[in-house]
């Protein structure tokens, strides 16, 4: 099959890869010039675990293809997907002016039928609008389908190529025929297509991502109590998670949940809710509950110091809002360094990965180390943010060598207590026994 992607993000560039591996002949679009030339020379604009390797081979392969010119790709292709972002807009309802606007230039390019797929996370009744844009600028018969991603960074290439399921929204026969065809290669495999109408596809997706939000942020309301009573939160997740009615996965605590999707999405959810009447009330407390969750910390170190941290030199670790991600959107590293910044402290900062993008936010306001430990050079305290693998065994001598106080705030629980008890260490993770 013949696939034009619009948008070439992080979204359409995964499924653009995907179709192409599955076979089909996929025409990338973008708006962005540079972006399109660097991907036409083999370069991949965002940094994703064995996405290049997939990405090259296609190139390769003559079934993955770049333009800026969206009149040429749709004239080669039946199905075209919109990845275009929907970003909150001021009031946090989601921003659907880069959907309708291409939707409004498909119009104007009609040629002959064709399935327009939509990979946006989108509220409720955005395939409505954007159906009435495309018809209102042709007489043309097309299909509207919903079809939201559910890929997470850093897993991106595993979850595109082997999703837990695919979510189809659609009422015509005909656009159904042909999402199936280019889905085939998965139902072939196990991998359920499950079908349904739009407006329940379009809500799937948000509820998804709000359940998994409401998820860790329940864990990390259990994290806080266990602080209070003296219980230890890994052996009640451990606990929790055997039972398969809950599962083990994203029962992780730690300083809140970031990122480009959870929290925006949770915010144009309630701000759904509020357009019908309807308060999500357990949405609402989860945004209260993680915006407070992600600066915890900076409360214990301003406590550990006795409440002054005016020339304090404070070491983070990690800045990407997760692992195996330059993502920095919504990171809790950031709000943290705001927060220790304001009360006087200054910040040497290492993360490999994300430093590139928050040197483009904060410039010179903080410090960037070339590695782990020479953020630690002469440093009051260590925080750790992001749970990079290469800080799961640190050599303990070096750290207290290298820094001034030997206190460790984790955000993200990445040693067990075992590990580091006779370390000498002041040791402050989430929801679990302080030590030192
Ligand atoms: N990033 C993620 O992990 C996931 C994102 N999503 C959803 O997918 C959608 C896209 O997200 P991302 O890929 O992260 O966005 P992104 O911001 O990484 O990329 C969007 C791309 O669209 C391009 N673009 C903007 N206007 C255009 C136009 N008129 N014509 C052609 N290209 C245009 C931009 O230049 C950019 O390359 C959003 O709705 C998001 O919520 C869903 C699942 C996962
Ligand atoms: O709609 C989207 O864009 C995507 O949003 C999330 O994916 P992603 O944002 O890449 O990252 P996650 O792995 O879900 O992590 C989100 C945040 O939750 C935090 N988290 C995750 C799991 C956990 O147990 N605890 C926890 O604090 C992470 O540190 C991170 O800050 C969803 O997992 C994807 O299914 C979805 O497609």
């Amino acid at each position: 099959m013949n696939i034009t992607i619009v948008g070439t993000g992080y979204v359409g560039l995964v499924t653009g890869t995907t179709l192409a591996e599955l076979g089909n002949t996929v025409y990338c679009v973008d708006i962005d010039a540079k972006k399109v030339e660097a991907m036409k020379q083999g370069s991949v604009p965002i940094y994703e675990p064995g996405l290049e390797e997939m990405f090259l081979r296609n190139i390769q392969a003559q079934r993955l293809f770049f333009t800026t010119e969206l009149k040429e790709a749709l004239e080669e292709s039946e199905v075209i997907y919109l990845a275009l972002p929907t970003p909150p807009g001021e009031d946090g309802s989601a921003d659907l002016s880069y959907v309708l606007s291409v939707s409004n230039q498909i119009g104007e390019l009609l040629t002959d039928y064709k399935v327009i797929v939509n990979k946006s996370t989108v509220p409720v009744g955005t395939a409505d609008k954007v159906r009435e844009t495309i018809a209102a600028k042709t007489k043309i018969p097309f299909d509207v389908v919903s079809n939201p991603e559910f890929l997470r960074e850093g897993f991106a290439v595993e979850d595109s190529m082997n999703p837990a399921r695919v979510i189809v929204g659609s009422e015509s026969e005909r656009a159904k025929e042909i999402i199936a065809k280019i889905y085939q290669p998965f139902t072939n495999t196990g991998i359920p297509i499950i079908f349904m109408d739009e407006k329940s596809s379009e809500l799937t997706k948000y509820a998804s991502n709000s359940f998994l939000a409401v998820k860790i942020t329940f864990m990390n309301e259990i994290a806080n109590y266990c602080e209070k009573v003296g219980a230890d939160v890994d052996k009640v997740r451990l606990g929790m998670g055997s039972d398969d009615r809950i599962g083990h996965r994203f029962l992780f605590p730690g300083i809140g949940y970031g990122g480009s999707c959870f929290p925006k999405d949770v915010k144009a959810l309630i701000k759904s809710g509020k357009q019908e009447d309807f308060d999500f009330q357990i949405l609402e407390a989860t945004e209260n509950v993680n915006q407070a969750q992600k600066v915890i910390l900076v409360s214990e170190i301003e406590k550990y110091f006795g409440g002054n941290l005016q020339g304090k030199k404070i070491a983070v670790w990690g800045l990407a809002f997760k692992a195996n991600t330059d993502d920095i959107r919504e990171a809790s590293s950031l709000d943290n360094i705001e927060k220790l910044l304001e009360k006087g402290a200054t910040i040497s900062a290492y993360d490999a990965i994300a430093e590139e993008n928050v040197r483009k936010l904060l410039g010179d306001k903080i410090a960037y180390s070339k590695d782990m430990y020479s953020a630690l050079e002469n440093a009051d305290c260590l925080l750790i943010a992001t749970e990079w693998s290469e800080f799961k065994n640190p050599n303990f001598e070096i750290m207290a060598e290298k820094m001034n106080n030997k206190a460790i705030f984790d955000g993200r629980n990445m040693f067990p207590l075992e590990q580091i008890e006779d370390k000498g260490f002041f040791y402050k993770s989430i929801g679990r026994k302080t030590l030192g």
